[in-house]
């Protein structure tokens, strides 16, 4: 029988095999592939394909033409060309390596540290690299090597500090695009620490364009060393092309091909290079990422604004607690959020006040813009670099978060409070299985063993209604459904039993038939569990199925709170009345709903149980709509 999961497997990735064969299946990149393996074969078994030693002097053979036993004939002192050359070979190779390894050990990290954390870290680290691109490398060169004696490798390890910005600005822009992404703030709040967010999932969509970017820096040091031993600056007793060219060069009219091979072997190894470069960067198709969620939320937000020529800034007005903030889950007490924007300062939340009580289910409703996400990012402290936040005080689980450090504050991610985003396949990262997904956070950041963590991921797995759960620890993210997705989210979410569940919107990125089964498991969980559930929502039939108490938002100020009955029957504010009536506007009631069923001999809570009892195969269907609406 096909599980759902297979029926679900998008098999584009599996047919478009892997970059290596790709590369291959080119012309250009099977060429250039096959002149660079033979180059470094060369250079590794030197010692055993040189017919003489490279230095080793036969008068008899002073400029001699190539013959059978000195294939590309002697040098001007006598010396055979061809086992130069292939001395030659490794060290221009190692000179390039030292250069490489240089730049990518100076570039990468403090392009990474650069894009990720931004602010002083990205000025400091920006000022340093354009420093050190207009400082003029020949001159820094020619006092190094004049100061070493020569020393190669120290010279080559100066030509990989120049190197490095284009490494540091090439990671920092790649960064930069990624790091705003939903995965990257799912890895946060499962409580992963920064060092790690980098390491794994901010640092993949970096290795391509470095991998790029160091087969066409490989050239580029090999031409620097050539030039460097051309002008006789680090090339001592040893053979290297650049040393051979400068000779070559000096003989060039009575013996041209002295110059020739040299030249050839220089140029065919950078030419490998660049083709070679140029091809991964085809077949890899490095496109510019998409705007992330927040930017793209930003400009719509922005563009209604300005469209409706409302200003972004309000009156103030707070919120009322229900209960003590020791009491509570979750206490926010007058929190204010500001973003830089072009046109300075803008306050988006103004000094909202509202808690949440253990057990309780808390919705946040309010049109888009509100401010309903900005105030849970405060909470998990999620706001991107441009905007921030001031509060009297944030409690979570009876401690002020406020007054806590920022490794501390990271500390309550994953472990007091979980949380469940808008669009799911934005928040899993594509490059790692969802079983590594699941168990990471729980090996890392709750020290369980790798079997416990497997047994617990398998288990959550099973608990939020996916079929085959040891098969869905194996798929990656574009092989599940928009449901099965949010499932493995929520029960990334819970696998923690945290005593809060955030979620944003949990619902709106599904399709209608999913909608009913993630809210219905959300429920269940909240009661298992007995978390607190704050969620977010635009939509008043969401609140009415879900919440005891509800928080209306407009403007990043509250409008009103309030029990969901008293709520729903005696509004206080003609905003919420409107809002109640566009939302519920047109939507089945539970009896229209059961009345219908009733024709066709069942309930409407007979649906929802058939649902829940093969959530995996909605899903299905659910993406096989998705793929009919792509196609
Ligand atoms: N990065 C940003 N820079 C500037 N303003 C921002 C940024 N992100 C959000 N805002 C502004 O904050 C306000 C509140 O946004 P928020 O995301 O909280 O709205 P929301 O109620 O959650 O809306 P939605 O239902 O669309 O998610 C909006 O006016 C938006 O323009």
């Amino acid at each position: 029988m096909t599980s759902p999961l297979t029926e679900n497997i998008d098999t584009r990735a599996g047919r478009r095999g892997s970059v290596f064969v790709r590369l291959l299946k080119r012309p250009a990149g099977a060429i250039s592939f096959g002149i660079l393996v033979l180059i470094v074969l060369v250079a590794v078994f030197a010692p055993l394909l040189a017919p003489y030693d490279p230095n080793f002097v036969d008068l008899s053979i002073t400029r001699a033409l190539p013959s059978p036993e000195h294939l590309l004939g002697g040098d001007t002192t006598g010396r055979d060309v061809l086992s130069r050359l292939i001395w030659g070979t490794q060290i221009t190779l190692w000179g390039a390596l030292v250069a490489i390894v240089t730049s990518l050990v100076i570039g990468v990290p403090s392009g990474l540290a650069a894009g990720y954390f931004g602010g002083a870290t990205d000025r400091i680290g920006t000022w340093i690299s354009d420093a050190v691109q207009s400082v003029p490398g020949m001159i820094i060169l020619l006092i190094v090597g004049a100061n070493t004696g020569n020393d190669f490798n120290l010279l080559m390890v100066t030509v990989g500090v120049f190197m490095a910005p284009g490494y540091f600005r090439l990671t920092r822009a790649t960064v930069l695009a990624v790091r705003n992404e939903a995965y990257v703030d799912a890895a946060k709040v499962s409580g992963l620490s920064h060092a790690r967010i980098m390491g794994r999932h901010v640092i993949r969509p970096v290795v391509a364009p470095i991998v790029i970017q160091s087969a066409l820096t490989a050239g580029m040091a090999m031409g620097m060393q050539a030039g460097l031993q051309f002008l006789g600056i680090g090339g001592g007793t040893t053979p290297g092309w650049g040393a051979a060219m400068n000779e070559g060069f000096r003989v060039m009219r009575t013996d041209p091909l002295l110059l020739l091979w040299p030249s050839l072997a220089l140029g065919i190894s950078i030419a490998a290079l660049a083709v070679l470069g140029s091809t991964l960067a085809d077949v890899v198709s490095v496109t510019a990422p998409l705007p992330s969620r927040k930017a793209r939320r930003a400009r719509r937000a922005a563009e209604r604004a300005a469209a409706s020529g409302e200003p972004l800034a309000v009156t103030a007005s707070t919120g009322a607690v229900a209960h003590a903030a020791a009491d509570s889950a979750v206490q926010i007490e007058n929190l204010r959020v500001r973003y830089e924007t072009a046109d300075g300062e803008v306050e988006v939340v103004h000094g909202i006040t509202l808690d949440v009580a253990p057990g309780e289910v808390l919705g946040i409703v309010g049109e888009s813009g509100s401010g309903k996400s900005q105030t849970v990012f405060s909470v998990l402290d999620l706001l991107p670099k441009t905007g921030s936040y001031t509060a009297d005080a944030i409690w979570i689980g009876g401690e002020d978060v406020t007054s806590l450090g920022r490794r501390d504050r990271a500390r309550l991610l994953g472990r007091e409070i979980g949380y469940v985003p808008q669009e799911p396949m934005t928040n899993l990262d594509p490059s790692f299985t969802i079983g590594h997904q699941l168990i990471e956070p729980l090996r890392a950041v709750h020290g369980m063993s790798r079997a416990d963590a497997k047994a617990r991921a398998l288990a959550m797995l099973e608990r939020v209604g996916i079929a085959d759960p040891p098969r869905v620890m194996r798929a990656y993210p574009h092989e599940l459904s928009g449901g099965m997705a949010q499932r493995v989210l929520i029960a990334g979410a819970i696998a923690a039993k945290p005593s809060v569940l955030v979620a944003d919107e949990p619902t709106t990125a599904l399709d209608v038939t999913v909608q009913a089964e993630v809210l219905e498991l959300l429920r269940e969980l909240q009661q298992e569990y007995r978390m607190a559930l704050v969620i977010v929502t635009h939509n008043f039939g969401v609140v009415a199925d879900i919440c005891d108490r509800v928080v209306v938002m407009r403007h990043g100020s509250i409008v009103e709170i309030g029990e969901v009955a008293q709520l729903f029957s005696t509004p206080e504010e003609p905003y919420t009345r409107e809002l109640i009536a566009a939302s519920l506007d047109g939507a089945e009631s539970r009896a229209e709903l059961d009345r219908a069923f009733a024709l066709t001999g069942s309930t409407a809570q007979d649906a929802d149980a058939q649902e829940a009892a093969a959530p995996a195969a909605t899903d299905a269907s659910t993406e096989a709509d998705r793929k009919e609406v792509r196609a």
